[in-house]
């Protein structure tokens, strides 16, 4: 015992490795690190070793103050976490367990308190299409015309939680429409609390209330987490901030690190405005600027300042660096999008002598860019990989397995039960599920206490009674091997409620990739209980719930990243190709007032910034994309505010 607290606090450490947190750091972020107690903030541009602080920083503490388990940071991606976690392993030896992203984080809050506000620890996390349903639902059951469409309201619904505004609070507006939304909203809200289901924007609202309506669980957890680290600030939105408030109330050990310029998901309700917050809410802060950037060539750092100097509200800052200044700016204007891809194709093909396909990088402005570029490296035989497509959790299979497996970690969730109980069919149909309904509804109680409650199917046919009778006893044979190890819990799932026998004999022709892609969930399980200890079901589900990269990435195979601009905040490559900088595309065609094109710049920022050694920017003149084949692409404005002397055209394929 008394040797494992020796090893957590690192006064038994050897005094070289304990001061590795202080090596390769320059006089401000030095100052940084080993900032004390109180609340600290860093502004700093992109490449400043903003993220490189905070990973410094927390060696640091656990390596001369405190225990592992008793700091939290906090960062925008999975991979962004992983990494950080891996730095910090490296340099100390220590694995912190509370790295993690806002939604991870808050996630498992919940499962551990979530009792505390009416919610069983086995709660289910609701996707957008799952999202969709609820709403839909919920439309139907209060009488309201289906045809302004869900995603409208699923748009609205999502703005106002990002704003942290209740459905109270909406449904007191003089607006019309705004008192239909809070009508639907809270409907939604006790359809969601039904299910013991959160959505993604819950996972943090209910957090913060949690926090806000038990004192107690807040002191815990302000005790636990005796200092806070949180990276890309910039981008927190009110429910995150006011969670990292209170958690740093007492100790107020906070430290945050961001960059305006890189503020990209106001969307989402991100607000910069939270930077101005924290100075207000922390007056003492400590404010560190860092001005040397240690990621990109001089050129590029050029580039990237003089497109942001053109927003307006924004406060200038330096930024140099002591890198050389290397090769200019590529621009690219082909004829169109196809050949804007093969353009692309051709100079990896070039760099793969000398680069690794891992060092480069191929940013576009929304998803749907990818598919041209994605068939032209598919016919060439270059692999790549898509960060943040979650396509094969997609998959209808993938999803049939998760909703069973959702269905038996949590029976009162609807959603996963509409999904699985007639499929593959067995006699449930349409008119049996709304009896269901009706007498859950009628009798306050979940639809599975009305399947599992016999007594109360008296109004259901012989017949629908015979096939629900049927699937139950299926239900509770599956049900009492729960306990069994995730992966063998799957194949019991697929085989006991014959899902896999229905995609043997219902499509031959898919039969093989379906079944491959079910083995993939397997494998990812399996994968799964190998590197967590406690894992069980509903961990397994929480993980694949809040996966925002993709974890499938085939280590062994050296490949290439695609990804959209705005999954690149906090990366960086040596090489840089952004495609479809076109008029439309970047800035988006809908983005138009000051702001909204202020916050393009900034994406494209963001994306110019990830380079470390080598950039190019292209466009199409013509779309070839779905609904704009054939329009022709003006090059974005952006493009004109780039100065000529920094930039290279290449017209060779003109
Ligand atoms: N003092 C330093 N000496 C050498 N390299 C450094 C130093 N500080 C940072 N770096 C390197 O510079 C690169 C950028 O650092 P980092 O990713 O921490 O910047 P950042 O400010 O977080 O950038 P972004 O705003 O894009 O997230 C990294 O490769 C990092 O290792
Ligand atoms: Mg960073």
């Amino acid at each position: 015992m008394g040797q494992e607290i020796k090893a957590k606090f690192c006064i038994g450490l050897p005094v070289a490795k304990s001061m590795n947190f202080l090596q390769g750091l320059n006089k401000p972020q030095y100052e940084a690190v080993n900032h004390d107690e109180g609340p600290l903030l860093i502004l700093a541009g992109p490449g400043s070793g903003k993220t490189r602080v905070i990973t410094h920083r927390i060696a640091r503490l656990v390596s001369t103050k405190i225990y592992s388990s008793q700091i939290l940071a906090l960062t925008f991606t999975n991979k962004a976490a992983k990494e950080m976690v891996k730095r910090v392993e490296t340099i100390t030896n220590y694995k912190i367990g509370w790295i993690t992203t806002f939604h991870s984080f808050c996630s498992r809050i919940l499962r551990k308190e979530c009792e505390a506000i009416d919610y069983k620890p086995d709660f289910t996390i609701y996707d957008a299409d799952d999202q969709k349903k609820i709403i839909k639902q919920v439309l139907t059951e209060l009488d309201i015309d289906l045809s302004i469409g869900v995603s409208k309201y699923q748009y609205a619904i999502g703005r106002y939680k990002n704003h942290g505004k209740s459905p109270e609070v909406i449904l007191a507006s003089r607006n019309y429409w705004d008192r239909l939304i809070g009508k639907v909203y809270k409907t939604y809200q006790e359809m969601l609390q039904r299910n013991n289901a959160f959505d993604f924007d819950d996972l943090l609202l209910k957090t913060l209330e949690l926090f806000q309506k038990n004192e107690d669980v807040l002191e815990f957890y302000q005790n636990k987490f005796q200092y806070l680290l949180i990276d890309e600030f910039q981008d927190t939105n009110e429910p995150q901030y006011q969670i990292a408030k209170l958690l740093a109330q007492e100790h107020k050990n906070i430290c945050a690190t961001g960059d305006p310029d890189q503020s990209i998901y106001s969307w989402r309700g991100a607000n910069i405005q939270n930077i101005l917050n924290f100075e207000k809410d922390f007056p003492d802060a400590k404010v560190i600027k860092l001005e040397q950037n240690y990621r990109s060539t001089r050129t590029i750092l050029k580039v990237a300042d003089s497109l942001i100097s053109n927003n307006i509200f924004r406060k200038a800052k330096d930024l140099w660096t002591e890198n050389d200044e290397g090769q200019p700016v590529k621009f690219v204007r082909a004829d169109d999008e196809k050949h804007e891809a093969e353009i692309v194709r051709r100079q990896i093909q070039q760099l793969r002598g000398e680069h690794n396909l891992s060092d480069m990088v191929v940013f576009y402005r929304t998803n749907a860019q990818s598919r041209i570029i994605e068939t032209e490296l598919v016919e060439a035989n270059i692999p790549y990989t898509i960060v943040g497509g979650l396509e094969f959790y997609k998959r209808a299979e993938v999803k049939d397995v998760l909703a069973y497996l959702k269905f038996f970690a949590n029976p009162v969730d609807e959603i996963s039960l509409f999904r699985i109980i007639n499929n593959p069919p067995r006699g449930i149909s349409k008119k049996c599920i709304k009896c269901l309904i009706e007498i859950a509804r009628e009798n306050d109680i979940s639809i599975f206490e009305v399947m599992e409650a016999e007594a109360l199917w008296t109004r259901m046919t012989t017949r629908q009674q015979n096939s629900l009778r049927k699937f139950m006893t299926i239900v509770r044979n599956v049900q009492e091997k729960i306990d069994v190890p995730i992966s063998q819990f799957i194949e019991i799932v697929v085989d006991e409620t014959g899902y896999m026998k229905h995609i043997k004999k219902n499509d031959e022709k898919k039969e093989e990739e379906r079944q491959a892609n079910i083995l993939e969930l397997l494998a990812s399980a399996k994968e799964y209980e190998k590197i967590h200890k406690d894992a069980n079901l509903s961990n397994f589900l929480q993980h694949i719930s809040l996966l925002t990269d993709n974890e499938k990435e085939n280590q062994d195979v050296d490949s290439l990243t695609l990804m959209t601009l705005h999954a690149a905040k906090g990366l960086e490559f040596p090489i840089v190709f952004i495609i479809g900088v076109a008029e439309g595309i970047c800035p988006h065609s809908r983005s138009e007032t000051q702001n909204e094109i202020e916050e393009e710049r900034r994406l494209l920022f963001v994306g110019i910034t990830r380079a470390k050694k080598m950039l190019t920017i292209s466009y199409s003149r013509i779309s070839s994309r779905g609904d704009t084949y054939g329009f022709r692409n003006s090059p974005s404005r952006f493009l004109k505010e780039i100065p000529v002397d920094l930039i290279e055209r290449d017209n060779r394929y003109d």
